[in-house]
Parts: C-alpha cells; structure tokens; sequence
C-alpha cells in the first residue's frame, strides 16, 4: 500500500525566495498529519504543489502512490480547501455544490451527499440564498462541503475551522475524525494547535521551508534534552525561535 503522502527533497524557490527546501514526507493512509509553522514557513505553497496547482523547483512528490506531475490521476485523489474559501457569490450553496459535482464528474453519489452535507454543517435553512449574503463562518462551510463532496482520498485543508463558531468547529472536528476513521487522509494545516492536539496522528512542524521536526504530538511535547514536558504551543516556539534573538526558546536550554 502506497503512503497516501510521499516526498522527496522537495523545493520550491520563487526567484532568488526559497519557500520551500529539501522537504521529505512519508504520510500513511488514513491517517491526520498535522502541518505547523510560522507565517511564510511554506505550507501554502507545499499544499499547492500537492495538489498540482504549482510546480515544484526540485524534488518529487506522491499522492497514492501517483506522481504530482500526472495531474489527471492526482486530482481525482485529492480535495484541498485553501485559506480563502472558494466560493462564488451569485450562486447559492446548493448550486456551488452541484456545479462542483458537475466539474469535477462527480456523479450520482457526490450528488445525493449534497444535502446531507448541507444539513450536517448547519445550512439547509440557507442553501437556496445567495453566498453573497453569507457570513464568513458560512461561506467557510459551503467551501468546506464543497472539498469533501467527491469523498477524495487526500485531504489538504487550510485552517479549516477559520471562522467558525465553536459549535461548527466541533461538527468540522469531528467530521475529519470520522473521515479519518474511514480511511482518508488528513493534511491539516493549522495555527489552532488545540485542534492539532486533538486530531493528529502525528505533526511536522516547518520553519522556513525545512521540516524541523516531526512526530507525535506527545513526542514533540517531550523535551529530549532535559526530559520535561511542553506545551504543543511552547514545541512550536521552541522549534521555530528564530537562532540568534536572544533570549528566545532554543537558546535557553
Ligand atoms: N507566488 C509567490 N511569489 C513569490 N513568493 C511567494 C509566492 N508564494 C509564496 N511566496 C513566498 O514563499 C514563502 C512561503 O510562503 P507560503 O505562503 O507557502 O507560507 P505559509 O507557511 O503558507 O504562510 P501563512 O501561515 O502566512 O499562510 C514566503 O516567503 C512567501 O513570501
């Protein structure tokens, strides 16, 4: 069984800007990784090149086993919500998710998952207004019903729970469990560490553009050079201090 996620040395430079360098990866399926780091540690463009919307500068990457540069066999595996819902505002959510169905040859059964979905995150009531007259947390959710519609196998979400009220973050929680539990797999990228802490396998945390460290939650909580325990909030800042601004976290040990 292929991982769900391979990569290898994989790099991406934006003119003389290196946003991503040398990253390795190896996710199994049905498993929720968690995908820390600072603003511009380079997440987004990692999820982009995953789900074939750039090329990557060097290095390869999997999904299932299919490489990112046979984008027709990749896109039929993945699902990716990015930071700004993608969503149209003249349509309403029903239309969104039946135009999605359509694009993407979803068929019958995306189709009968349209209004399950709707009421599972709170919208029926509204799936016939306009998105124009949505507020964030519902435009969030449209988007989000939309990347899960076609059941894909590799989920790549981008704060997923952004603007939501606690309530439907809970429903958006443990909806990724249970997707989880079936099988699919998770890339959650997220500054909601909570939310880390309570969904993920295991945690891969990036600091600009490497992967500087990765494992379990409580591994990454487990302080190896005195043996004491951490917060995941104080891991990440330990791991992400910048060397050399004294008084940060990595050089105090
Ligand atoms: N299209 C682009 N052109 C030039 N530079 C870019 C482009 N996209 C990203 N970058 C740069 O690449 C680096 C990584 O950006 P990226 O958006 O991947 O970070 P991120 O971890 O997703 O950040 P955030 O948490 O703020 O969303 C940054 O230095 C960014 O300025």
């Amino acid at each position: 069984m292929p991982a769900a996620i391979e990569t290898e040395a994989l790099t991406k430079t934006y003119g003389d800007v290196t946003a991503l360098s040398g990253l390795d990866l190896s996710i199994p399926q049905g498993t929720v990784y968690g995908f820390l780091g600072p603003n511009g540690a380079g997440k987004t463009t990692t999820m982009r090149i995953l789900t074939t919307l750039t090329d990557p500068s060097g290095g390869d990457a999997w999904i299932e086993g299919d490489h990112v540069a046979d984008r027709d066999a990749v896109v039929d595996h993945v699902g990716y919500l990015p930071e700004q819902p993608p969503v149209y505002d003249e349509l309403t959510a029903r239309e969104q998710l039946s135009y999605l169905a359509d694009l993407r040859d979803l068929g019958a059964s995306a189709r009968d998952r349209i209004d399950p979905l709707l009421e599972r995150f709170e919208l029926l009531g509204d799936a016939d207004e306009p998105i124009r007259t949505y507020s964030k947390g519902m435009r969030q959710k449209t988007a989000l019903a939309g990347t899960v519609l076609g059941d894909p196998d590799v989920l790549f979400l981008d704060e997923p729970t952004s603007g939501l009220d606690p309530r439907a973050a809970r429903t958006v929680r443990d909806l990724l469990a249970e997707l989880a539990a079936q099988g699919r797999t998770v890339f959650l990228s997220t500054h909601v560490l909570p939310v880390v802490e309570e969904l993920a396998d295991s945690v891969g945390v990036l600091n600009e553009g490497r992967l500087v460290a990765q494992g379990t939650p409580t591994e990454l909580e487990h302080r190896a050079e005195t043996g004491t325990e951490r917060g995941l909030e104080d891991a990440f800042l330990d791991l992400t201090a910048e060397l050399g601004h004294p008084g940060e976290a990595v050089l105090e040990d």
